[in-house]
Formats: C-alpha cells, structure tokens, sequence
C-alpha cells in the first residue's frame, strides 16, 4: 500500500524506554521504597510492564502487586520522591543510536520537545545529567497538564507551544501510550522497539512505523518523505 507521510514541521520525542533505558532507576527506587515499608520487594519484569503511566499509576500498581494497603499511597509517593531524586539517571543508560539518531533530527533544522509522563523535574534533570538537554526546545513532563499520555492533551499543548501543527509535528515514543496520544491528537507517530510497551507485542500497536533504534528514523523519513517544502500534507 502506499502511504502517505506528512512533511515533519517539529518533532516530540518521548523520554523513558524511547531516549533512556530507566528501568534500572525504576525497579532501585521502588526497591528502596518497599524496603522502608518493610513490604516485599517486586520483580523486574512487573515494573517493565508497569512504566510508562507516570510515577501515581507505578505506584499505586506497586503497593497492589505486594499487597500493601491503599493507605500506604501517601507515605510510599514521598518515599518515591525522594529516592528518585537520589537515584535519578545512575541506574539508566541511553540507548545505542539515540544521540546519533537525534544529531541527524536536530540537522533538519526543526524544533524537537521532550514530552514524557515522568514528573518534568526529574524528567529535566534526567535529561540534563545524560547530556540530552541541549537536544530540546521544550521539556514538558506528566505534572504539566491536567492528564497524561494516552490522552491527547500533552500532545496538542506541546503543539501549541512548539506553534506547529499536530498534522506535521511527528510523535516518536516507545509503548501504546505514544501511539494512542498521537493518533488521538493527529500527530503522526513511530515507535522504538527496545523500550516498554506495557509487557505487549510493540509490533501490534497502530504507528506510522517501528524502529529498533532511533538512528533508523530520520533515514527512514528521508526516503518516505517529500522534502518538496510545498509538499501537500
Ligand atoms: O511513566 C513514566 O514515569 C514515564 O513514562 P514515559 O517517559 O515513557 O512517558
Ligand atoms: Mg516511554
């Protein structure tokens, strides 16, 4: 089938599992979290399929899996707080292909957002800490707006912010959460397969397309699409 590919006007780029592999600082933080409420500790693998829903959903799915009371949400949300901030970014590493993926991004001369359901402080300092920031105009994190990806509102205040059209400003994330607030918000969108798509196959979710390493994107959207800058959306 041939598809059509809108000309990119800006780019939103998602930043746990997309940029940065975190879980490393996920799965230390809760550990650190559950200790001091003399809780046991969760595996690996739950909190893979857990992120991505901000720090109230990880939290809240946490105390559950272990069964914790709900009225341990209080104590464990500013445990959580304040562990991240120690741990933030010495459990995580940036995945192979990110900083030559964005380098090629950024030499289109178009303007590039962090848009992630982390708390933005963390999300700025994360970025800051593994020499991301410079990469971005804008850092907008899931405390920003009134509700979180998958809801299109953080997509389309980042439009508006970015002063772009939704149509032309290219969504790339890594779980149904970046796909679905994408399509909702008509942004196109493409998806990294080495991130944490919520224990689900990346491959089923509706996206543009899907990559194994951020480097493959600006490649891919240099063949697929028209660079005639009076190219027709
Ligand atoms: O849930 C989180 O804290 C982060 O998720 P995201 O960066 O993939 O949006
Ligand atoms: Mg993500």
């Amino acid at each position: 089938m041939q598809m059509h590919h809108p000309t990119p006007q800006a780019f939103i780029v998602d930043l746990d599992g997309t940029l940065v592999d975190t879980l490393g600082d996920f799965v230390a933080v809760l550990q650190r979290v559950l200790a001091e409420l003399e809780l046991p500790l969760v595996g690996r693998e739950f909190v893979e399929h857990t992120v991505g829903q901000g720090s109230e959903h990880l939290i809240r799915s946490t105390l559950a899996e272990v069964g914790g009371a709900p009225s341990l949400y209080d104590p464990a949300w500013q445990l959580y707080q304040r562990f991240y901030r120690d741990i933030n970014g010495q459990h995580a590493e940036v995945f192979p292909g990110v900083r030559a993926g964005l380098d090629a991004l950024k030499a289109l001369g178009l303007p590039m957002a962090c848009l992630t359901n982390k708390p933005a402080a963390f999300a700025r300092e994360l970025l800051a800490r593994k020499q991301l920031a410079g990469y971005f105009k804008l850092v907008f994190g899931g405390d920003d707006f009134e509700r979180k990806k998958p809801d299109p509102l953080p997509l389309l205040k980042t439009c508006e912010a970015l002063g772009t059209a939704p149509a032309h400003t290219w969504m790339v994330g890594d779980s149904s959460n970046d796909a679905r607030a994408a399509r909702a918000a008509g942004c196109p969108v493409v998806l990294l397969s080495h991130g944490y798509n919520h224990g689900q196959p990346i491959h089923a979710v509706d996206a543009d397309a899907v990559f194994d390493s951020l480097e493959e994107f600006p490649r891919w959207l240099d063949a697929k699409v028209s660079r005639d800058p009076n190219a027709r959306a």
